[in-house]
């Protein structure tokens, strides 16, 4: 993970420890992956007994038609997406003006390395950010609304929800996640996170918004904004979750790219 502070690369191995050799697996709905074994906790300092760790698994399948071998359009690339987080990260000191009282959240499973990357950038430009008490990760799936219906997140992809360490009471929580759509995702965030605690205001980061919200939900900080069609899926790659390259991919269901 480049561009990172030395203190901050520690953590992120810490976090993210093992690297999956696993291509990208197949869709969700074949049933979300275990946990990798051995991708647990820092031993020592702020982080201890925390693990923020995401398992690699699929990237975000939205059908049974898609799977590790879906050939999508890829709409942004590593650059632009390093680029893109780069300008988040401004951003977010900008309306914050400063990092006084700043925590970043990721949404499991794929905000939470976005998030460190975030914070990691935020420190590089204000160092009395300290990215390892100002990080946390949120697991939603108790707050799904899809709960009594069948929803597709299975019990072995749900990691713990882990609140910085310096807390979210009275913070400028902002909650990072890859893709915005429907906002039910974000809806069962900010559920999540008020089990924890009563932050003072709540913004979110998204790196692609790809419309169709189904919630009066929107994102502050955006990375690209993306129309689609309803027959379209986003799929986001990441080094950290998915062994592969960083990049985003638009697909057409139904095996038409
Ligand atoms: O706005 P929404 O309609 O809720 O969609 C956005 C969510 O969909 C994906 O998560 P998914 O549920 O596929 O889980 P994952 O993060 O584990 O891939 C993505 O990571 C967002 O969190
Ligand atoms: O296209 C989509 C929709 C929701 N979540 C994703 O990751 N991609």
């Amino acid at each position: 993970m480049s561009g990172l502070s030395p203190n901050l690369n520690v953590a992120c191995e810490l976090w993210y420890p093992t690297r999956s050799t696993k291509p990208l697996n197949p869709s969700r709905e074949a049933g979300k992956e275990t946990a990798m074994p051995g991708s647990t906790v820092p031993t020592s300092g702020a982080n201890q007994g925390r693990n923020l760790t995401a398992a690699p698994h699929s990237a975000t399948p939205q059908s049974t038609s898609e799977d590790a071998t879906t050939v999508g359009r890829t709409i942004l690339s590593e650059d632009e997406i390093r680029r893109a987080l780069t300008r988040i990260a401004y951003e977010i000191i900008e309306t914050n003006k400063g990092v006084e009282n700043l925590v970043l959240i990721g949404i499991r499973s794929r905000g939470v390395p976005l998030a460190v990357r975030l914070a990691a950038r935020i420190q590089a430009i204000e160092p009395n950010f300290n990215a390892e008490t100002r990080l946390g990760a949120l697991d939603i799936t108790a707050y799904r609304d899809d709960q009594r219906t069948g929803g597709t997140t299975s019990p072995d992809t749900a990691g713990e929800s882990i609140m910085p360490t310096i807390g979210i009471e009275g913070k400028t929580v902002v909650l990072v996640d890859d893709v915005l759509y429907s906002g039910r995702t974000v809806r069962a965030a900010l559920d999540a996170l008020n089990a924890h605690g009563r932050p003072a205001l709540v913004r979110l980061a998204v790196l692609v918004d790809r419309g169709h919200r189904q919630l009066p939900i929107r994102a502050d900080h955006v990375g690209k904004n993306l129309p689609t069609s309803a027959s379209e899926t986003v799929r986001v790659v990441l080094t950290e979750t998915d062994n592969a390259t960083d990049r985003v991919d638009i697909i057409q269901l139904g095996g038409l790219s």
